[in-house]
Formats: C-alpha cells, sequence, structure tokens
C-alpha cells in the first residue's frame, strides 16, 4: 500500500489560500485539481478541449450575516441577511449591465472582499484555488462575460472575466 502522502512524479500538493482545502499543483503545466493524482504528471499543457489553465477576474463581493466571516474593510459586523444582499447585489448587476457605471467603480465602492482596492480584481487563478461554486463560475465564462449571482460560503458574488 503506497504512502498516502507519495504522489507520483510531477505533482506537488499545495493549500488554497482562500479555502485552505489542499489540492494538487502539476509542476509541469501549472494546472491544479483537487483530487489526489494517481498518474504521473503530464508534460503538455491543457488542449482547448480541457478549457484555459488559468482566468483572470474580477468580482463584487456583497457578505451576509451568513458569510463565513461577517466582516470587511467596509463593515466591521455585517447583519444584512442573504436576501438583502441579494436585492443589492442585483442593483450593482443592471447598474454595470446597463452601462451606468463600471465593474470596477462598483467594486471598488462596495465589494466585501479585500480586492476591493484593486477593482476586485483576483488576478490569475487556477483550478483549486478558489471555493468551487466560483471556479465552476469562472471557468465558464467567456472572457468579458459577466456571471450571473455566485453563492460560495463568503457571500454572493458577481464575476467579470477578463482573460
Ligand atoms: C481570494 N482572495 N483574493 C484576495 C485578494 C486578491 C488580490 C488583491 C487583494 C486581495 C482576497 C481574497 C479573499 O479570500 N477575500 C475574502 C473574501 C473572498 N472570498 C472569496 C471566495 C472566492 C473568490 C474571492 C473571494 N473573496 C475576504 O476579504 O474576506
Amino acid at each position: 500500500m503506497p504512502d498516502a502522502e507519495q504522489l507520483p512524479d510531477g505533482w506537488e500538493k499545495r493549500t488554497s489560500r482562500s479555502t485552505g482545502l489542499s489540492y494538487y499543483l502539476n509542476v509541469h503545466t501549472k494546472e491544479s485539481q483537487w483530487d489526489q493524482p494517481t498518474e504521473i504528471a503530464k508534460k503538455s499543457g491543457s488542449s482547448a478541449a480541457d478549457g484555459p489553465a488559468e482566468v483572470q477576474c474580477l468580482h463584487l463581493l456583497v457578505k451576509h450575516k451568513g458569510s463565513r466571516r461577517p466582516s470587511s474593510w467596509r463593515e466591521q459586523h455585517i447583519t444584512r441577511t442573504k436576501e438583502e444582499a441579494q436585492l443589492l447585489l442585483e442593483v450593482y448587476r443592471n447598474k454595470i449591465v446597463q452601462q451606468e457605471t463600471t465593474f470596477e467603480e462598483l467594486a471598488r465602492s462596495y465589494s466585501d472582499c479585500s480586492s476591493a482596492k484593486r477593482g476586485g480584481d483576483l488576478g490569475k487563478f487556477g483550478r483549486g484555488q478558489m471555493q468551487p461554486p466560483f471556479e465552476k463560475a469562472a471557468f465558464a465564462l467567456n472572457v468579458g462575460q459577466l456571471s450571473g449571482i455566485v453563492d460560495t460560503d463568503s457571500g454572493l458574488h458577481i464575476i467579470q472575466r477578463k482573460s
């Protein structure tokens, strides 16, 4: 029985900054995955069929009293309900769709994530680095596309893919 921590060649075990969960990095392609690998890491990059290895996204997070950490740079003790957060985010999303303002301007003013100071820009990330609902929504977007409302343990998000 192989040692549970012994990984096939070309893999490293990492810990996600935002979720604290372990994921596995292919050191050759820089692709990552949640499931523990059982085969030697491939050395070529993803084919188009697998989608991008990483994406760059902006997000606007509205936390609520049920959020994992109901506090932010905007509000030390967040007490809004999840329903109130949903309504707020729908207003913000409509303003973006109607081109009344930009995603960056709204995120900078209203996002409960510390990335607000960068207009909501999370930078580039691969699979296995963000909470699964966020990852699924982000990797399903085309470049420039705006998501619907995405629910994670952190709160409710809208996401725009930049690359
Ligand atoms: C994942 N992440 N990246 C940054 C970030 C990135 C660039 C510059 C400054 C902060 C902040 C965070 C983060 O986890 N922030 C949390 C809120 C949060 N939870 C998230 C879940 C998924 C994606 C983004 C998320 N942001 C917080 O401030 O309480």
